[in-house]
């Protein structure tokens, strides 16, 4: 990991009191089963593109650190719909794609679009706004809230009562307040961890913190939901249970785009997979091709970890 910029927000989120907690409490109601979780979840969002058109377009992307050019005139699309994997070996510039397209690193060349629109120079805050999200290598989570807590600040981005409705308890604040803890635990529920809804976020057991950030990102019903090493330090039945999870979103409607380093849940779980090499896109096409993939294959040769390797 060497977004430095970005641990240094894991601590400010850690430290911060967060937006006004807007209840103390879990609510009496059961949480709801895994289908009316499903349905709540369900991705309910104009998106101008049809399912198998191209949702993002990501243009010759270049981003530069002094002389290192971490990223080469990159360009690759991502179909509504579809599970695209980014893979590559460790600083091959999948992280640096991430941050470019999310508006975290301001790219030195190249465009990217959602639904034909640029994003280029919008803040991160206008980039979730119009669709993306995502989570981090590095978990962050606002670890003094409540699981429940955490995921309703993702609700709350779309959410369109006025600061002053919120102050005055205006009765469309309290409906959102209330379908927004319904919509929370829908979201925990989906995820496999409404049983700790309650739960300081900082005392989840690892595997809930990472499931936690996924229906963080869910709750701003992105356009496209970025992962960014979901399973780092997973053992093998919870990848399991993670890819399940993932080809559920995007069963529900998402469109996901996936950095991975586990080979077999990549493999397992992409519909198709970029590979990025030295900055430099290598190959685009789907996993079993990959596989087979003579530059991709030697892009992984000689690296030591099992997971790493592409067979
Ligand atoms: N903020 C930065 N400042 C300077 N160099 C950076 C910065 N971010 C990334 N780099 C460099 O850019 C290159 C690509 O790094 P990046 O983190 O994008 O790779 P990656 O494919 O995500 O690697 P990993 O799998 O190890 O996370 C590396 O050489 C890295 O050292």
């Amino acid at each position: 990991m060497s977004d430095d910029s970005i641990n240094s927000v894991t601590d400010k989120n850690d430290n911060a009191a967060g937006p006004a907690v807007p209840f103390e409490e879990v609510p009496d109601a059961p949480p709801p089963s895994d289908s009316q979780a499903a349905q709540i979840v369900e991705l309910d969002r104009d998106i101008s593109v049809a399912v198998g058109d191209k949702l993002v377009e990501i243009n010759n992307l270049t981003v530069t650190f002094g002389g290192l050019t971490a990223l080469d005139d990159v360009s690759f699309d991502i179909k509504r719909g579809e599970i695209l994997g980014l893979i590559g070996p460790n600083g091959a510039g999948k992280t640096t794609c991430f941050n470019a397209m999310t508006g975290v690193y301001k790219p030195t060349a190249g465009s990217v679009t959602l639904e034909g629109k640029s994003l280029l120079g919008l803040k991160k805050n206008a980039i979730t706004r119009a669709g993306f999200a995502r989570t981090f290598q590095n978990i962050r989570l606002f670890g003094e809230m409540t699981a429940l807590e955490n995921v309703v600040v993702g609700l709350d981005a779309r959410h369109t009562t006025s600061v002053f409705g919120a102050l005055v308890r205006s009765p469309r604040h309290i409906r959102e307040e209330r379908s927004a803890i319904e919509h929370g635990m829908a979201l925990l529920e989906f995820v496999g961890i409404a049983d700790k809804a309650g739960e300081l976020s900082r005392n989840l057991p690892y595997g809930y913190q990472r499931r936690l950030e996924i229906a963080r990102a869910l709750a701003t019903e992105p356009k496209l939901l970025c992962l960014d090493e979901p399973a780092a330090g997973f053992n093998p039945a919870e990848k399991q249970e993670l890819m399940g999870l993932i080809r559920t979103i995007r069963d529900e409607g998402y469109t996901v785009l996936l950095i991975e380093h586990d080979m077999k849940l990549v493999m397992g779980v992409c519909d198709r997979i970029v590979v990025l090499e030295f900055g430099k896109k290598i190959a685009d096409d789907v996993p079993k091709a990959i596989q087979a993939n003579p530059a991709v294959i030697a892009a992984y040769l000689g690296v030591e970890d099992d997971e790493d390797g592409v067979a």
